[in-house]
């Protein structure tokens, strides 16, 4: 899926967050969304998402402008075709690794009605075995960034947002996550990872700096 924002702006608390940001991630490869600490990545990745709208600008998915999209047909997006490995995870603690993965599995009520097997690949993929019976909750920070991407690996989405895929992992896991995402986009995925770590940056095909247009300068003529 090609994902494009054309020229967005998005204003939060009166502030403008981002300014005339345009960005074109491609199938089959990786954009890194970069930039200083408060530039916008995250939000902008979140525009880019479908989570959060945009107040000027367009949203375009293989050249449909979705921007007007409701929330019947942003959830159909992030159903059929969407994962987020987003910062605060959307990882449910009171639920199992099992179930944060394939959504459906009761792996500790000795039900399964997810895939075991894909299930126990992706798990694997991002060094989680035999973690599977146990509570979300009880995982630290940086396993449950890799959980997310069990749940990925698991739903082999068109299009995967990544929020800083390596800032809490040891660099055995960062390695393994920067070439699990590498995977996603030989597979023909599209991949978007907003990052400061220069290593992820180096496995990237493009790279977007956000806040180009944010001199202060620039921001008061808007
Ligand atoms: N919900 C919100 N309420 C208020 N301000 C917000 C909100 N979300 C983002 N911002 C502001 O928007 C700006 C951009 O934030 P964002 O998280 O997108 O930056 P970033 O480039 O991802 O930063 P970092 O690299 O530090 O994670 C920041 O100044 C932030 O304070």
């Amino acid at each position: 899926m090609l994902m494009e924002a054309q020229d967005i702006s998005v204003a939060i608390g009166g502030r403008l967050v981002l300014n005339g940001e345009s960005v074109r991630c491609k199938p089959g490869t990786i954009t890194a969304l970069v930039g200083a600490s408060g530039s916008g990545k995250t939000t902008l990745l979140h525009c880019l998402g479908l989570l959060l709208p945009v107040d000027k600008g367009s949203i375009l998915i293989d050249g449909n402008n979705v921007t007007k999209y409701g929330t019947a047909a942003r959830r159909q997006f992030w159903r059929n075709h969407a994962a987020f490995v987003l910062q605060d995870y959307g990882i449910m603690d009171e639920e199992s690794v099992a179930f944060n993965v394939t959504m459906k599995t009761n792996i500790i009520g000795g039900r399964v009605s997810g895939n075991k097997e894909k299930l126990m690949h992706s798990l694997e993929q991002t060094g989680l075995t035999g973690r599977e019976n146990e509570l979300a909750g009880h995982l630290s920070g940086g396993e449950k960034q890799r959980l997310a991407l069990s749940r990925a690996i698991y739903k082999d989405a068109d299009i995967l947002f990544v929020d800083e895929p390596t800032a809490s992992l040891d660099e055995a896991n960062r390695r393994t996550v920067i070439e699990l995402l590498a995977d996603f986009a030989v597979r023909g995925r599209t991949v978007i990872v907003s990052t400061h770590d220069s290593e992820m940056m180096e496995a990237c095909d493009a790279l977007h700096q956000v806040g180009a247009n944010n001199s202060p300068q620039k921001l008061r003529n808007i």
